[in-house]
């Protein structure tokens, strides 16, 4: 077990009584010691709700609630905190633009990927925009030149990375090309917030989401950038806390944050995100990202090796996650198999339907890596696979 490992207390117990080998980090991380003991502590000795207290609990907790969006802020590359809201995670940060940009995209298109998460389609859809995807070549690279804009294309909403396949879309070309229809652009960047650096003036987008489950943190919060260009847009959730003026009548809201962030938020979640951030840099993301590379190419290089797995997609820079078949053996036969061997993986379609339609597959296997694996994970991966067919020879 590597040194990164051991910060994780989860990683040291077997399954089956086998150690176990954790392999679906594009589901969701695990999370190190400090992350749970900074939670535990919040709660043991600093909790309250934040914002309108007038005890010290209160501002206890608001320091600690607003601490945490400076570090998101300074860890994305944003122009100050204020563009920086706390959501229920990269799902509700998409649904909340969604709903705030509903007017404009109501009767018009929504450009995206081909390998998009349903989380970055349904929500274009329930806000009645129809969904035109970037054609893609057969290793699943948008084919950005193919790029059709319209007068009607209202937002371009991109994954940063695939969850499926690993594959790192070229979000600058495409910010560059929206920018010169002044087209405003959402990134996700659920799969790439922990694997690489996220400069958001650098990438050019307007809008960005994440969540704090698939970065060591807690689940059910996330982020949501909104760059100040979009500062004055209708708040998506009316609610305490983010109103100036509230009359029978009519409502006045506050400026952003606060505007976007209605009710009582998930605060022990948004110190976590803090602390994991903390955690990452505490090590270097330079080194992770190495690490990781590392990693993650040997396991794509273990796989491509094999003769009878079908590996997809391939794109200039691909990291995370990555998605195989063994020839003529179900994927869920598969997972379940390689779980009883202590590795766990995830299979099915990873709600990317349009995808694996693109593919011409109804699901894969899907490994994904996290800052704590190594290459003996991988090699216990490569073992189990072959177990699995030696089953079926
Ligand atoms: C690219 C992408 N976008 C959005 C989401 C939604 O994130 P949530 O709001 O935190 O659920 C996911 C979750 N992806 C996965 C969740 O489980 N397996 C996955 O591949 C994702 O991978």
């Amino acid at each position: 077990m590597t040194d990164f490992a051991k910060d994780f207390p989860i990683l040291s117990q077997k399954v089956y009584g086998k150690r176990l080998v954790y392999l679906d980090n594009a589901a969701t991380t695990q999370k190190p010691d400090s992350v749970i003991d900074t939670m535990s502590d919040f709660y043991r000795t600093e909790y309250s709700n934040i914002h309108r207290g007038v005890h010290y609990l209160s501002e206890v907790s608001s320091e600690k609630y607003e601490e945490a969006r400076k570090k998101v802020s300074d860890f994305i590359g944003a122009r100050n905190p204020s563009e920086v809201t706390f959501t229920s995670g990269t799902t509700g940060s998409i649904n909340q633009v969604a709903r705030s940009l509903e007017p404009s995209l109501r009767g018009n298109e929504v450009l995206v990927t081909g390998v998009e998460h349903h989380s970055n389609i349904v929500p274009w859809q329930l806000a009645g925009a129809k969904v035109k995807a970037i054609p893609m070549d057969e290793d699943c690279k948008s084919l950005v030149d193919s790029m059709e804009i319209t007068s009607r294309t209202k937002l371009i909403a991109i994954a940063h990375v695939s969850n499926v396949l690993g594959s790192v879309n070229e979000i600058r070309e495409i910010t560059e090309i929206a920018k010169d229809h002044d087209i405003p652009v959402l990134v996700d960047a659920a799969q790439s917030i922990q694997h690489l650096p996220i400069d958001v003036k650098e990438i050019g987008c307007d809008f960005l989401a994440f969540s704090g489950h698939k970065m060591y943190a807690s689940t059910g919060v996330g982020v949501l950038y909104t760059s100040d260009r979009f500062s004055d847009i209708m708040p998506a959730i009316g609610g305490g806390g983010m109103i100036d003026k509230v009359t029978f009548e009519e409502t006045t809201y506050l400026e952003p944050p606060l505007r976007f962030e209605a009710g009582t938020p998930d605060i022990a979640g948004a110190i976590s995100i803090g602390a994991a951030i903390d955690h990452m840099q505490k090590i270097g993301m330079d080194k992770i990202q190495s690490h990781e590379h590392e990693v993650y190419s040997y396991a794509r290089d273990k796989l491509l090796e094999m003769d009878n797995v079908t590996v997809y997609g391939n794109t200039k820079q691909m990291c995370g996650a990555v998605s195989f078949n063994l020839d003529n053996i179900h994927h869920y036969d598969t997972g379940l198999i390689l779980d009883k061997m202590g590795v766990a993986v995830r299979t099915g379609h990873h709600c990317a339907q349009p995808l694996m339609r693109s593919l011409g597959i109804e699901g894969t296997v899907r490994a994904s890596f996290a800052l704590y694996n190594t290459k003996e994970d991988v090699d216990m991966l490569i073992e189990g696979i072959n177990k699995v067919e030696m089953m079926y020879k």
